[in-house]
């Protein structure tokens, strides 16, 4: 069976990729590559290296726009033989995706500290003048990349930063081994398995039929009003969330719920941001401000919120000395849930 089945069937495969529709057989070749070192291992001599110091992508820049260079095998074992470095390094990298062709991509981090050897963290700028680059902060970077990047680097500084922080066992306090791919570490000792934790976010645009209300904490940028955010408790419904989260935050109870959209976000930990429309009950809509959570938090009418969405911060024109409000990025699930309810109200769409 595997003698006639195209990429993955020259080598001994779980399953043959060529009766697979390309996304079901991409996404068989990434289970392969997790449950299966040699395969792994095999996939980085064909797969490409996206560089990492310190969490922060290294980053080129064309026409304005960042682009995140990406390394062969070979010129990545040059690049760490320049630098002294031996290239047990590689085993640091972690597996964030695949092309449809089946090219593996990895992501490694000179500037953390290395479990799998004793080098050192390589120095930036001498890599950076040898990548004709910059690692560029992610947060920074966000708002010059392209969906597609912004997305395969997010997974990669949450998957890098979980293995920094992961490195021993917290019942035998033995150091854990990491997978080729990443995607877990295990106790040598005693074989508990680790596996990359994101923790439950639920983000709620509370409304009350013709006004939405939106809040500020106080690390925000300044002007910066956003959808109400909290992480959700042990034991508890993504409706128990919210319901609770909007009690403690603005202290009013939630009468109906829709759920919207989730997106990963990496900062500063990993989360699953779930995005939900909220509506109060009629006639409560006075609102008390936990301020041990938020700086302040105010209704806002359609027309308000729709001149928001089309202010770029936090860069905007002072009016009169006083600081417009606007609200996240396009990239922030925060954005997307204020552009549907200021969408819902409107009889046409807005750009994208
Ligand atoms: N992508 C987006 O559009 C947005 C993302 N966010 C993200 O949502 C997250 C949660 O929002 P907050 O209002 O800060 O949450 P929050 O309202 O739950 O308050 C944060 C506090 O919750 C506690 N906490 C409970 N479980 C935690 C955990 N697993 N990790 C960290 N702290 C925990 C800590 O005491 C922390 O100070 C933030 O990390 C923020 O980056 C927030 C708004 C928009
Ligand atoms: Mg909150």
């Amino acid at each position: 069976m595997f003698l006639h089945c195209g990429i993955a069937c020259r080598r001994k495969s779980f399953w043959c990729y060529r009766l697979l529709s390309t996304y079901v057989s991409k996404t068989r070749y990434l289970f392969e590559l997790k449950e299966d070192d040699d395969v792994c291992r095999k996939a980085q001599q064909t797969g490409a290296f996206y560089l990492f110091h310190n969490l922060a992508p290294l980053l080129q820049t064309s026409e304005r726009q960042y682009l995140p260079p990406r390394l062969s095998l070979s010129q990545l074992e040059r690049l760490l033989g320049k630098f002294g470095q031996d290239t047990q390094r590689i085993e640091d990298s972690v597996l964030i995706g695949c092309s449809e062709q089946h090219e593996a991509w990895f992501a490694l981090d000179l500037g953390l500290n290395s479990s799998s050897s004793i080098s050192a963290s390589l120095q930036k700028t001498e890599m950076e003048t040898e990548l004709k680059g910059s690692f560029i902060e992610l947060r920074k970077a966000v708002f010059q990349l392209n969906e597609k990047d912004t997305s395969l680097l997010f997974t990669a500084r949450a998957l890098l930063r979980w293995h920094d922080t992961h490195q021993f066992c917290s019942r035998s306090g033995q150091p854990t081994k990491k997978n080729m791919a990443g995607s877990k570490r295990v106790c040598p000792f005693n074989k508990i398995i680790y596996y990359p934790q994101v923790a439950p976010v639920v983000i709620t645009l509370v409304s009350d039929g013709t006004r939405c209300l939106l809040v500020r904490q106080s690390s925000f940028p300044k002007g910066m009003y956003s959808a109400l955010a909290g992480f959700c408790d042990i034991g508890e419904s993504l409706e128990e969330a919210v319901r609770r989260e909007v009690a403690e935050e603005v202290g009013l109870e939630v009468d109906k719920l829709q759920y919207s959209a989730s997106q990963h976000w990496p900062f500063p930990n990993s989360s699953l941001m779930i995005a939900c429309h909220a509506t109060v009950k009629p006639g409560q809509t006075e609102v008390q401000v936990n301020l041990r959570e938020l700086e302040a938090a105010a209704w806002f009418s359609h027309d308000e919120v729709a001149t928001a969405l089309r202010r770029r911060g936090p860069y905007i024109q002072q009016q009169n000395g006083t600081l417009p409000f606007y609200v996240p990025p396009k990239i922030a699930i925060a954005h997307h849930l204020i552009k549907e309810w200021v969408e819902k109200h409107t009889c046409s769409s807005l750009p994208a």
